[in-house]
């Protein structure tokens, strides 16, 4: 299995976290969540579901606002900016849902255009006929310009979903389960797509996932979730190269059943 090499990212920070608290209600979900990312690497977030992955999502693009601690994205105290730089920030973050979350009535060129239209208002036609198919060009789907998303397969349909994120050209990515319901065959194409984002318009990303493939294939560095802190961070080999029951059966679930 393919292995991302490693590589030595640390000199800026693009996310800075820390001391992260957040509940709801009685529910303390972070605990304390120290966590960087720094600017080129991708950083994969391994958890069981329910330990706050989407949750610490929300609070970096300023959808949920923290109990405690200091979130900083591109340099910005997140909870602190005005609601007008907060949209200014979340152009340059984006985010790839599970579900692609394409618009169905659309075409392709549609749904890339869509981002475009709306944030972008100085474009000409022309610039945006280029910029739609120079992205759909680097996800490999310039062919589907003119279909309609019912007309993809689970695979094409993720990689018009990035498209349509990095169309806007963000300095980060956050992936939420980019391989979740594929064919092993087609999660092997995306996390090499995800690689390929990551050298070709040079993001810094947070990639969740169950799928520990796909961690060993893109991540720079891997950070676990565990009861509410990253209690593990490094290479795959430093993450998982240990005897802590809460560990072992993420290791053993996806390499050795
Ligand atoms: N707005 C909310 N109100 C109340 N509870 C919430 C809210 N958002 C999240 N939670 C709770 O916080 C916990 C963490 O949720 P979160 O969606 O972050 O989990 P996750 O790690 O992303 O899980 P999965 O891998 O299944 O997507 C869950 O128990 C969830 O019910």
């Amino acid at each position: 299995m393919e292995q991302k090499p490693v590589t030595d990212f640390r000199n800026e920070k693009v996310i800075e976290i820390h001391g992260l608290n957040k509940s709801f209600g009685n529910f303390h979900v972070l605990k304390g969540v120290d966590l960087d990312l720094y600017r080129g690497e991708n950083l994969v977030v391994l958890g069981k579901s329910g330990t706050g992955k989407s949750v610490l999502i929300k609070i970096i693009i300023g959808l949920l606002r923290p109990d405690r601690g200091d979130v900083k994205v591109l340099n910005k105290v997140v909870d602190e900016i005005s609601y007008k730089e907060l949209l200014e920030l979340r152009l340059k973050v984006g985010f790839s849902f599970q579900n692609s979350a394409l618009y169905d009535s659309m075409t392709v060129r549609q749904n890339l255009e869509f981002p475009l239209v709306r944030n972008r208002k100085n474009l000409s036609r022309a610039d945006i006929n280029k910029a739609v198919e120079s992205t759909l060009d680097a996800v490999g789907l310039l062919h589907a310009i003119n279909q309609m998303p019912s007309e993809l397969s689970g695979g094409q349909r993720k990689r018009i979903g990035i498209a349509r994120t990095l169309i806007l050209q963000p300095e980060i990515m956050l992936y939420d389960e980019p391989t979740a319901g594929l064919d092993p065959i087609t999660c092997i194409e995306i996390n090499k797509l995800i690689n390929e984002v990551q050298e070709r318009f040079h993001t810094s990303s947070i990639v969740i996932t169950h799928d520990l493939t796909c961690a060993k294939a893109v991540g720079n560095r891997v950070a676990m979730l565990l009861d509410g802190q990253f209690q593990r961070q490094g290479t795959f080999e430093d993450v998982f190269n240990t005897n802590d029951d809460r560990v072992k059966p993420f290791y053993e679930y996806n390499f050795i059943q």
